[in-house]
């Protein structure tokens, strides 16, 4: 069975997990943003749309549990392929900035020398 698993944080009682699998083709706001948030904390996502108290009420009927906060990190130590592409882009960027001021100073410097070495 598909296990779509929706994250909603209660302010009072840390993370409630949702499995909004059941209500996919029933929820108003169509299935695609509920698909969006699964395995993501959609509080603000959920807030922002301004749900009623029977949205709210509705939403209970999927809890399935609540999330260890101790087990989650401070912070995320692995990277999104993306962001360490970008972060190897940079430096790769820089590197040719670098050569782009370097090498015409090489260049002139050479030709100095030969002038230099020529009149000699
Ligand atoms: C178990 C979780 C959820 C339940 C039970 C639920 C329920 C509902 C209900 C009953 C409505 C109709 C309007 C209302 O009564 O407030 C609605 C509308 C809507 N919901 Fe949800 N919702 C859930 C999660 C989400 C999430 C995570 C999003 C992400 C953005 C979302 C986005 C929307 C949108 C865009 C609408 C349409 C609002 C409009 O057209 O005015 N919902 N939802």
């Amino acid at each position: 069975m598909l296990k779509i698993v929706h994250w909603c944080r209660s302010i009072l009682a840390g993370l409630k997990v949702y499995d909004v699998t059941p209500f996919l083709e029933e929820h108003p706001g169509g299935d695609e943003v509920l698909l969006l948030a699964v395995e993501k904390d959609a509080t603000d996502d959920f807030n922002d749309v301004g749900h009623s108290d029977s949205a709210r009420e509705q939403m209970e009927k999927y809890y399935v549990g609540k999330v260890d906060t101790s087990t989650i990190p401070a912070q995320p130590n692995y990277k999104l392929p993306a962001q360490a592409a970008a972060q190897s882009e940079q430096s790769s960027g820089l590197l040719v900035k670098l050569l782009q001021f370097l090498l015409p100073l090489l260049i002139m410097g050479a030709a100095f020398a030969l002038q230099y070495y020529n009149k000699k």
